[in-house]
């Protein structure tokens, strides 16, 4: 059977990019879906707010939904302080090893922990299994009719606290009015647009942010 694109990714990276280099893993990733094949990354324009909200939240417990092939994790995992880690959780078998391949060439197993399974079975086990209390920053970038009832749902645990931030790619396209509906109505969230474009195409997309006000 001819392997899948997650795959052929993969090998890019495992061929080109630099050993226990991040920048190299990402440059490679965003060269290969720029000139040979589109993925769904969140990419080297939207890549850069990503980058910008991760350091004003500068977290201990940072969270994502969705790694696909690990480039965000990689993305938000390089600039975490030495104690700090990222939790990603992902259901597709496919992608949770290749994305722990190509996170184990980036250098950043030992701060980023791959979760497989669905958020929503996760979300409530973070507290007894992960030993998570609150998070500090997470990272919105799964399937888009999936941000809002998980938010709910991490609101509902106890896991935000005063300053902790939401991210979310894809707010224009493919979008997830539901959420963006839903969080800028609530009265605990501060939102931010950050308009942008989809990655690697000329495509309008953008980023939402919310701190929650406690
Ligand atoms: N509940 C859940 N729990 C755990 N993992 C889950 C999950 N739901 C989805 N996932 C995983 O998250 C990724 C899906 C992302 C959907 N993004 C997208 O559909 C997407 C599409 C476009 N696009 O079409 O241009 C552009 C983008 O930037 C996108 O993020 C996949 O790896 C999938 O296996
Ligand atoms: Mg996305």
């Amino acid at each position: 059977m001819d392997q899948s694109k997650e795959q052929r990714i993969l090998n890019s990276v495992s061929y080109n990019a630099v050993k226990g280099d991040p920048e190299s893993v990402l440059d490679c990733i965003d060269n290969y879906c720029s000139q040979k094949e589109w993925a769904m990354n969140v990419g080297d324009e939207k890549g850069v707010i990503l980058d910008k909200v991760v350091e004003e939240a500068d977290p201990t417990i940072a969270l994502e939904f969705g790694t696909y092939v690990g480039y965000s994790a990689i993305r938000i995992a390089r600039l975490l302080k030495p104690n700090a880690r990222l939790l990603t959780i992902e259901f597709n078998p496919e992608f949770a090893s290749i994305a722990r391949e190509i996170i184990e060439i980036a250098g950043l197993s030992e701060k980023i922990t791959i979760i497989e399974g669905h958020s929503q079975d996760i979300i409530p086990q973070l507290r007894e299994k992960y030993q998570v209390d609150k998070v500090d920053f997470v990272f919105l970038d799964h399937w888009k009719e999936r941000y809002c009832p998980d938010t709910i749902l991490l609101e509902e645990c106890g896991y935000l606290k005063k300053g902790s931030i939401l991210l979310a790619d894809n707010i224009v396209y493919p979008g997830a009015p539901d959420f963006v509906k839903y969080i800028r109505s609530h009265k605990s969230f501060d939102c931010t647009n950050y308009p942008s474009h989809l990655e690697y195409m000329k495509v309008e997309d953008a980023m939402e942010k919310a701190v929650y006000m406690g």
